[in-house]
């Protein structure tokens, strides 16, 4: 079974992957389409990505713009990532803050990120795979972010491997949130 763990940021989970290990390697279930549907989530697969990373690679911190925004499930088969979430929703309590957990192979663990979130990450091990379920297909002009060293996050990388599309997002106090 799916384990679901509500987080301070309101709509977002972190979720354990069920996983199961024989003398062979291990089995771990990513997607369970009546599990995600359910409830508050209503999560519909769209699309489905991977990125494979060095050590100290920030990603982020992205999101897409309505009416191209979507909800994601991110979870990390190869290596170890530090995950980052922050809510970008004007009417939530927790607006601006942001919530982190480390997401690896070992531990088979997944955030879901509802819409109106930005997401990041930097990677912990060299060859690691962050992999994405994705409820809208990607819109490269609806494609937007916001720099990964602005609302406050601690990325403990003096210096952090990164796109120039990521160096040049605006801070979080100077984006006007459609969400
Ligand atoms: C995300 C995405 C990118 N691309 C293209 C654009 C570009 O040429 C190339 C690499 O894109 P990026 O540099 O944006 O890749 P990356 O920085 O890994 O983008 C990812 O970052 C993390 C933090 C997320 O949350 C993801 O949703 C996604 O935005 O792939 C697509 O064709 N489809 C897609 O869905």
């Amino acid at each position: 079974m799916f384990a679901f763990e509500s987080l301070p940021l309101t709509g977002a989970a972190l979720i354990t992957l069920p996983a199961f290990a024989d003398n062979r390697g291990s089995f771990v279930k990513t997607f369970q389409d009546s599990f995600f549907r359910q409830g508050d989530i209503g999560f519909e697969l769209k699309e489905s990505y991977f990125s494979v990373s060095h050590k100290d690679v920030i990603r982020g911190m992205h999101f897409q713009l309505p009416p191209h925004d979507h909800a994601k499930i991110v979870f990390c088969p190869h290596g170890a990532i530090l995950d980052v979430l922050v809510d970008l929703r004007r009417q939530s309590p927790t607006y601006g803050q942001y919530f982190a957990a480390e997401l690896s192979a070992a531990n088979h663990q997944a955030f879901y990120i509802p819409p109106g979130f930005a997401h990041g990450f930097k990677t912990l091990e060299n060859d690691t795979i962050t992999y994405y379920l994705v409820s809208s297909e990607h819109s490269r002009d609806h494609d937007a972010g916001i720099m990964y060293d602005s609302f406050g996050m601690d990325w403990a990388c003096a210096a952090p491997v990164m796109s120039a599309r990521d160096q040049e997002f605006p801070p979080l106090s100077a984006f006007d949130s459609p969400f």
